[in-house]
């Protein structure tokens, strides 16, 4: 079954998050694409009370190098929670498989090995036209549910 609309979110069920400070990786793949991701993640987060200030954004050259570049920002920034953006399409190759089975893994493994959580917030995609649905097209934009996750699990960190 497709996604169902990616943005919605209900303000009275999400934790107060202006005390918060986040951390965001974005994949210079595909730039129209994360770029929207990005966007919708800063505004949603900005909606739940997050400052401009509290908002800490990196580039990195591919999905692949979220991982190198999400570790760094856990372990070299204080925030509490990060978020991952890349945007993967098929392409040719197997190289898909790879980069996607790899990014995965490797968020996975940030989320055991510290105490920060890292939120996934990369599209993995057959076609341009679904990313493009994704992020801020008819079935919404992932980047506000991904910021949305992150205002939650860095409330969760707390306990
Ligand atoms: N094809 C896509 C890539 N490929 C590049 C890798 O992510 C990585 O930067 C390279 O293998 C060097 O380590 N990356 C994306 O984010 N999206 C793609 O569609
Ligand atoms: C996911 C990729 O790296 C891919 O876009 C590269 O394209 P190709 O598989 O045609 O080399």
């Amino acid at each position: 079954m497709a996604t169902t609309n990616l943005s919605y979110y209900d303000k009275a069920t999400i934790p107060n998050a202006k005390s918060f400070r986040f951390g965001i990786v974005v994949s210079e793949w595909n730039p129209d694409i994360t770029q929207n991701l990005l966007k919708g993640a800063v505004e949603a987060l900005k909606d739940c009370g997050v400052t401009e200030d509290n908002i800490v954004v990196w580039d990195v050259p591919g999905s692949f190098e979220l991982i190198y570049g999400c570790k760094k920002m856990v372990t070299s920034q204080k925030v509490d929670a990060v978020i991952a953006i890349g945007n993967v399409i098929q392409g040719e190759t197997k190289h898909f498989d790879f980069v996607c089975e790899g990014v995965t893994q490797g968020i996975v493994d940030l989320n055991i090995a510290h105490e920060t959580p890292v939120v996934f917030c990369v599209l993995t995609d057959n076609t341009k036209q679904q990313s493009i649905d994704r992020s801020g097209g008819k079935l919404g934009n992932k980047g506000i549910e991904c910021a949305i996750a992150a205002i939650k699990m860095a409330a969760l960190r707390q306990f």
